[in-house]
């Protein structure tokens, strides 16, 4: 074969390599779920961050600490996820959404995909008990709501599935505070009430973008089984509920309180214009995004603000 023969093979053998390079890369991000697995890193982050701030511990002192705590919370969520993937892998191949998962497409081996559930949801409990018993205690309890309460037991059965899923999610704060503080106080706690009353709202904007999906998947989502008015009336009570709490983080300073009270209240009142709006899946997709928003700034925020000077 002449030397041209040879490189035209070649270039196209790599892009074909890098496509299902590429491939294989994207199959893996949606079986972990990567987008969620990031931003609960993010909050499990928080928690451990505001422990060492109000325990005086000292950050280099707890740098292996703050590996395994982490890395343990990302192992045992995507596990979680990958768990979930493939439990659900008979309702995704209906949803726009999920159909191209690789436990749909088969791109991946079932085989291997429950095996990686299980190592990963193991490792990730392994390595948080690297940090303290408490924050795997907390990472198991996390894990048992998602993959048994939510996505086994209740989020095919009834509309409260979305607060069951919920305890999930606000468990990585929690985490990531006992990784370094196994004794819990208000911050912890607020942490989690924060997180509880935040997942309502984001998912059941979702909910609503998605509603004719989840009802070709027999899914009972609020907006399915109630219709948009009442989910409407729940986010708005929901975001509402979110309007004391940052006060219990009062300790994090007037600039704290002032920054997640504006959160508060521009979610609030983007929430109640929807009950004027036109367009109801507009709405829903911008409260969605205010949603995603409204996390990020929140939990940054209250990392950044302990480095004022003097957190007033
Ligand atoms: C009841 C709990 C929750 C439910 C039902 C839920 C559901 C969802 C769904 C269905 C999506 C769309 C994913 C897709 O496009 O395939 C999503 C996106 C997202 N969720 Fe949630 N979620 C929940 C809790 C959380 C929590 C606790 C966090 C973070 C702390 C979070 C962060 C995100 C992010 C960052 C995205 C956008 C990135 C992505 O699509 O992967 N969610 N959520
Ligand atoms: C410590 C620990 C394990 C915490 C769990 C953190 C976590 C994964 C929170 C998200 C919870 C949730 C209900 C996601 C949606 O699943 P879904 O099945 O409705 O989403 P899908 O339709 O996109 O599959």
């Amino acid at each position: 074969m002449n030397k041209v023969e040879t490189t035209s093979t070649q270039i196209l053998h790599n892009s074909e390599k890098n496509e299902n390079t590429t491939t294989l890369w994207m199959d893996l991000k949606a079986l972990l779920k990567v987008g969620i697995i990031n931003s609960n890193v993010m909050t499990a982050f928080a928690g451990f961050w505001l422990a060492l701030y109000f325990t005086g511990a000292s950050f280099t002192d707890h740098l292996v600490t703050l590996l395994f705590a982490m890395i343990g919370t990302a192992l045992v969520i995507a596990g979680a996820c990958v768990l979930n993937n493939y439990y659900d892998r008979d309702i995704d191949p209906v949803m726009q959404r999920t159909k191209t998962r690789p436990t749909v497409t088969g791109s991946i081996p079932l085989a291997y995909i429950l095996l990686l559930g299980i190592l990963l949801s193991i490792l990730g409990v392994v390595l948080l008990a690297l940090t303290t018993i408490q924050a795997a205690i907390f990472g198991l309890i996390g894990w048992f709501a998602y993959f048994v309460l939510y996505t086994i037991w209740s989020k095919r059965r009834y509309t409260i599935n979305t607060a069951i899923g919920s305890l999930s999610g606000a468990v990585p704060p929690v985490i990531g505070w006992t990784a370094v503080e196994p004794q819990l106080d208000i911050i912890p706690i607020a942490l989690f009430l924060i997180m509880f009353i935040w997942q309502t709202p984001h998912f059941l904007a979702l909910a609503m973008k998605k509603s004719e999906d989840y009802r070709k998947a027999g899914i009972p989502m609020l907006p399915v089984v109630y219709g948009f008015p009442i989910t409407k009336r729940q986010i708005v009570v929901y975001v509402a509920c979110l309007l004391p709490l940052p006060f219990y983080l009062y300790s994090l300073g007037k600039v704290f309180i002032i920054l997640a009270t504006l959160l508060n209240v521009g979610w609030l009142i983007l929430g109640v214009r929807g009950f004027y709006s036109k367009d109801d899946l507009k709405w829903a997709h911008g409260m969605f995004m205010y949603s995603l928003f409204y996390l990020t700034i929140f939990f940054i925020s209250m990392v950044l603000l302990t480095f004022l000077p003097v957190v007033s």
